[in-house]
């Protein structure tokens, strides 16, 4: 009982549930494994609910849980003692749980008899909130405890990368590592007021599986990441994950044969999982101009011999992969979006001019973010994160003049780049002096370039 006193009940009953969760999850799932639950009579007022244990064997399950610990799992797994008992509260309403067993007997005859032990819990409240207990607590119970187990699951970071069948046909299949990226909003150097309205899109979004369902459309949501590089559109994706405890599917198109291979890929991602693919712009011959490009090259093609252009098709067919854009129309809109689980879908680009407009249209890319140079409220966020340094003093005030009054543009990955202390004791004045001396520096940079440009007319 212990370690549950270092929670208050609420929460100690869903940690206490965590370790149940494969009894509960198929206690709640149909009609007939509800069956499992049966009601005691009332005596004077109360009403008891005994839920057996599907497994009886209590030796599995302890190597259950013991394994599941031992794979690095964070979660916290608490169990109750024998005829130990904790209490809940519910809409108001106040439920005690019992934990119990006994023994019996095995049935079958043997020299060597067995006891098998059953464990069950008491579920105990007032007769008067039976309605409540059965029709809403119970699911409420599963529910938190699906969210949590989501939440202290390992989450993963997948890559494709070619590998070689045992016939020698080059493949991309999906491996994975740990995905333990640090990055959450609050790290996140973005105004306060774009942070939250992703941060609502993606609640909105992930708690809209019914709406989904209802208007018929596929539970996906689509986001455009556009800025110049290092000005944080892979971090907002880890912190995307994060905020919604998703895995990632790193999808790197060029490694990908054709549709066909793009097709079994998706098809292999999980439920709950974030796609993304980075600089969308380099990635394939997807846009207008390189199609354009390519109608040219074709036309010039004409002039050379059948044996040549064979020659050259081949090679393209070995070095190329040949996801097309149509194929990756299909990857955003088709079938396979809607085997199960929410999907996002992110395309970061430096470059929105470069992708074919069909690519980014509303509805395929839902939300487009703009991820641009770091403002005051952003580097107010990095001296924080680097320093631990609040608003205070001359530095900040002069720092905000020359982003804000002389708007010069550095990316949030430079100014974390100038803040980042150099050695263990370097003072956080020297390190916001250096980031003055850089803003500076970028100013006459950029001063200098449009001189130049100015000449070069
Ligand atoms: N908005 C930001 N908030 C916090 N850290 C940032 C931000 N932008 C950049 N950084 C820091 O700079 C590094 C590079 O950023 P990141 O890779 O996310 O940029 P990017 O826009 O994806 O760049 P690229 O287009 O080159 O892929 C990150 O590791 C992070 O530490």
């Amino acid at each position: 009982m212990t370690p549950l006193l270092l929670y208050d009940w609420g929460a100690a009953i869903m940690r206490w549930w965590l370790e149940e969760l494969r009894y509960l999850v198929d206690v709640r799932t149909a009609g007939s494994k509800l069956s499992r639950v049966s009601h005691s009579d009332k005596r004077g007022g109360e009403c008891k609910l005994k839920i057996n244990y599907l497994s009886k064997d209590s030796s599995s399950r302890a190597k259950k849980l013991r394994a599941n610990t031992s794979k690095g799992s964070k979660s916290i797994v608490l169990s109750m003692d024998d005829h130990e008992e904790i209490t809940d509260e519910f809409k108001g309403v106040k439920v005690w749980w019992q934990s119990k067993k006994h023994h019996t007997d095995s049935r079958s005859f043997s020299y060597f008899p067995k006891t098998e032990e059953s464990r069950f819990y008491i579920l105990k409240f007032h007769v008067r909130d039976r309605q409540i207990i059965t029709n809403r607590y119970l699911d409420h119970i599963r529910k938190e405890g699906k969210k949590m187990e989501v939440k202290n699951k390992e989450r993963k970071l997948y890559l494709n990368n070619p590998s070689q069948n045992w016939s020698g046909y080059n493949q991309t299949k999906w491996s994975h590592v740990t995905f333990e990226h640090p990055a959450t909003f609050d790290t996140l150097a973005m105004e306060n007021e774009k942070k939250e309205e992703i941060k609502n899109d993606l609640t909105k979004f992930s708690n809209s599986q019914d709406y989904y369902k209802r208007i018929g459309k596929a539970w996906k949501r689509g986001y455009l990441l556009l800025g110049p590089p290092g000005t944080g559109k892979s971090t907002l994706v880890a912190a995307m994950a994060n905020f919604l405890d998703c895995d990632v599917f790193d999808l790197e198109l060029t490694t990908v044969k054709d549709n066909t291979e793009l097709r079994r890929l998706l098809i292999e991602t999980s439920g709950k999982s974030i796609i993304v693919i980075e600089d969308i712009d380099c990635s394939l011959d997807l846009t207008g101009q390189r199609k354009q490009k390519k109608e040219e090259e074709e036309d010039d093609e004409d002039e050379i011999s059948p044996i040549e252009k064979q020659m050259k098709k081949e090679k393209g067919e070995n070095t190329g992969s040949k996801v097309t854009l149509s194929g990756l129309l299909n990857f955003i809109d088709g079938l396979w979006s809607a085997c199960g689980g929410e999907r996002i879908i992110v395309f970061t680009t430096n470059f929105i001019d470069k992708l074919d407009p069909a690519l980014i249209r509303k509805g395929r890319m839902d939300k487009h973010i703009e991820m641009s140079y770091c403002g005051f409220e952003a580097f107010k966020v990095l001296a924080m994160n680097y320093l631990y340094a609040e608003e205070e003093g001359e530095l900040f005030q002069e720092i905000k003049r020359l982003l804000e009054v002389e708007k010069i543009k550095m990316t949030p990955a430079n100014v974390g780049e100038n803040l980042l202390m150099k050695t263990e004791h370097e003072a956080k004045e020297t390190c916001l002096k250096r980031l003055i001396v850089a803003l500076k520096e970028e100013k006459e940079e950029a001063k200098k370039r449009v001189e130049e440009e100015e000449k070069k007319k």
